[in-house]
């Protein structure tokens, strides 16, 4: 860890969430109580959203037909156009809006304010426009949190000449935590946290996370998240949990448990 960060986390605590497309729609009034009573009880907040069911809806419409590996949505040119358009005028906006409407100061951003997000492609023959995080302007973020206002940032990531890219929602809330080091990360979807055999987990290692992917028991979007969440722990963020709007789910941890 360096230094700055280090200095930010002895002055701060800094919190970042990222609210799943699958709950997104239904954000409840006791969510935003908590997270004004954060705010009240001194964090910084950051929020990182997606919108996956709001791109697969919009690509019906226009008969564009889309797949996934492991939960990263292959993305061509025509998609790209579609994701972009989504995520930042529709998805952003509105959650912007009930942010402020629930008395919390709230700033929309994609990966081009202030550069926030640079990228090169991820791998283009197989992915298409996917974006692979190279550098987080953190600066813009301190400045945000030090003005109280709370960052509210898509998953639009752009490349050095200008060009939109797709990338996951939990990939980028895991590149922001690690590089604003922050101390609490939270990956809020539909679900109460990483269930297997219909049981919820209260904790997860990474090797039996890694067991629970090779058996199926881990699938879809629920990969890449723990795959974020496993990256956030090996850089030392203290407190990573998969969550749903209660903020009470599976906390990923280094600690063995029975699987
Ligand atoms: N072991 C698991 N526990 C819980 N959910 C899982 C698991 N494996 C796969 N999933 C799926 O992952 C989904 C959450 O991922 P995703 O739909 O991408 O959510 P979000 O939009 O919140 O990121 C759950 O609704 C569930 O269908
Ligand atoms: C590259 C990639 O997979 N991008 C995602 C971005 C949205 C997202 O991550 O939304 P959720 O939080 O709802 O999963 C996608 O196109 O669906």
């Amino acid at each position: 860890m360096t230094m700055s960060k280090l200095m930010q986390r002895i002055a701060h605590k800094r919190v970042v969430i990222k609210l799943g497309g699958s709950m997104i729609d239904s954000l409840e009034e006791s969510f935003f109580a908590r997270l004004r009573q954060m705010r009240n009880d001194g964090m910084e907040m950051i929020i990182v959203h997606g919108g996956g069911p709001s791109i697969n809806a919009a690509l019906e419409k226009k008969g564009i037909v889309s797949t996934s590996i492991d939960g990263i949505r292959v993305t061509c040119s025509q998609s790209i156009e579609v994701v972009n358009q989504v995520l930042i005028s529709e998805v952003n906006t509105a959650l912007v809006h009930q942010m402020n409407e629930a008395g919390i100061e709230s700033i929309g951003l994609s990966g081009f304010d202030g550069k926030l997000l640079s990228c090169k492609m991820l791998n283009k023959e197989t992915y298409g426009y996917v974006g692979e995080i190279e550098l987080v302007n953190h600066f813009l973020i301190d400045k945000l949190l030090q003005a109280d206002i709370v960052p509210v940032i898509s998953c639009i990531g752009t490349t050095a000449d200008g060009h939109p890219l797709n990338i996951n929602a939990d990939t980028v809330a895991s590149k922001v935590a690690q590089s604003i080091g922050s101390e609490l990360l939270y990956f809020v979807s539909d679900t109460p946290g990483i269930t297997i055999s219909g049981n919820v987990q209260q904790k997860a290692s990474p090797s039996a996370i890694y067991e629970w992917i090779a058996a199926g028991e881990i699938y879809g979007g629920m990969i890449p998240k723990v795959k974020a969440a496993l990256s956030c722990i090996e850089e030392g963020i203290p407190s990573v949990e998969i969550t749903d709007q209660q903020l009470k789910g599976t906390m990923i941890s280094h600690e063995e448990v029975c699987v």
